[in-house]
């Protein structure tokens, strides 16, 4: 379906800025076809009246679980080694394809009706999240979690194959697969290596959890004599591309080693609160040009998947952090959680910024609203005022997800009915 949104305050990105423009976008097949004067003989069926509304390009949230929102408020005020083997993993046994499958539905009805156009995720029974996500039309990038300690997997890989046959590239390619190792002290030397050489076979990139806590730098250390990022770097492993979560605890050589090898972080500032492993040093990562996206991490630690928030906590934690006022500027907080998450993910070509000949994965926010007023400064409005539930409309690969905040391709009661009915049932085997 062609589109036209009329007259809107729409966001651009320059290198180092941003600037809002009212004008029109008219979307043709998907794609960006044009910005401003719209040619006379654009045939359009469908016309999205822009007035008091915001375009701007749909937040990428890059580290997400989603099926974790069955268990959004069941573990609480723990630290993550506690919070995972005493409540996460245990119950997370226990979940089934159907759980699965509902659960990961709930999270793309929260991801779509706050923005997000795109996620990158982690977890099990991935084949059931990539069915989610083709059936919602929402972009996503997917691995499914590897372990060889603690946890056993399938050491074959045969999951990970086959999930990237059958998804790799599918669904116009909204859909595309990556390793997902869990983390250094989950996975052996060896086994990492060899996922490292499964992502060089595949042209694929590396999603793992990396530096998160204190306790995981013990170990790292105990175990091999040097840091997480350290152990990575020998191994081999960040010669493919790989978006690292968390990276909290870092020494000047992991941040040395991080930028001179591209490694994606992927910033996480509420889980790393809320689970109590501190601030990431985001000024030290500044400096060295290390590219930046966020996060929301599962719904177990968050315990939301509102981008919203992300944006706002980076530009307000680091300033405190580091008394320095200028940073993170709003702008830079936006581009966190869009362009920069399309870097990440190696689709910055394709999606992040509203430009002629990129997909149309575009949020209208609807910005008569109180605490939206006045509008001195829409990208300030973003960062510091704006309300995930001000996004009006949902626009990925040019299909409406979401119009006057109504989900076009989810069925919301259907899908708390199953989530009912399998928290009820998880929380009766826990007890
Ligand atoms: C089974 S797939 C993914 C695996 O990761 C666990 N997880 C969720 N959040 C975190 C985190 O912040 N650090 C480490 N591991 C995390 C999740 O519970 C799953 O077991
Ligand atoms: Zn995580």
């Amino acid at each position: 379906m062609n589109i036209l949104i009329k007259n809107a305050s729409v966001l651009f990105f320059t290198e180092e800025n941003g600037y809002i423009e009212e004008t029109s976008i008219g979307i043709e097949k998907g794609i960006i076809k044009h910005i401003g004067k719209i040619p006379n003989d654009f045939n359009y069926e469908k016309v999205i009246d822009g007035k008091d509304k915001l375009a701007m390009p749909g937040l990428i949230n890059t580290h997400t679980h989603l099926p974790m929102s069955l268990l959004r408020n069941y573990a609480d005020d723990m630290p993550l080694w506690k919070w995972l083997t005493e409540k996460v993993w245990p119950i997370e046994n226990k979940l089934t394809k159907e759980d699965i499958y509902w659960g990961t539905m709930l999270s793309i009805a929260e991801l779509i009706m706050s923005g997000v156009t795109c996620f990158n995720d982690m977890y099990t029974f991935a084949d059931t999240i990539a069915k989610a996500t083709a059936s919602t039309k929402i972009r996503g990038n997917i691995s499914h979690t590897l372990f060889d300690k603690t946890r056993n997997d399938n050491l074959n890989f045969k999951t990970t194959r086959s999930l990237y046959e059958k998804w790799h590239k599918s669904n116009n390619d909204r859909i595309r697969i990556f390793i997902g190792p869990h983390a250094p002290y989950t996975c052996s030397e060896d086994y990492l290596k060899v996922i490292t050489n499964l992502a060089k076979e595949l042209e694929t990139g590396i999603h793992i959890h990396l530096s998160e806590s204190l306790q995981e730098i013990e170990h790292i250390s105990k175990t091999y004599g040097k840091t997480p990022v350290k152990l990575l770097d020998d191994i081999g492993l960040f010669d493919v591309r790989t978006l690292a979560a968390h990276c909290v605890h870092l020494t000047e050589e992991d941040l040395d080693i991080l930028m001179k090898k591209n490694v994606h972080v992927l910033y996480n500032p509420t889980s790393n609160l809320k689970l109590a492993n501190g601030f990431a040093p985001i000024d030290k990562m500044i400096k060295r040009k290390i590219n930046i996206s966020l996060g929301t991490d599962g719904s177990c630690s968050n315990n939301n998947l509102n981008m919203f928030e992300e944006i706002n906590l980076a530009a307000i934690l680091n300033k405190g952090i580091t008394k320095d006022s200028t940073l993170i500027p709003a702008i830079e907080a936006v581009k966190m959680a869009t362009i920069n998450g399309a870097k990440a993910l190696g689709i910055d070509d394709k999606v992040g910024s509203i430009e002629i000949g990129k997909c149309a994965d575009i949020i209208l926010l609807d910005l008569n609203k109180p605490h939206l007023y006045p509008k001195y400064n829409l990208i300030s409005s973003i960062v510091y005022s704006a309300q995930s539930s001000d996004v009006d409309t949902v626009i990925v690969d040019g299909n409406i997800l979401m119009e006057n905040r109504k989900l076009t391709t989810i069925d919301l009661e259907e899908v708390i009915k199953h989530v009912k009915l399998s928290s009820k049932r998880l929380i009766k085997q826990m007890h």
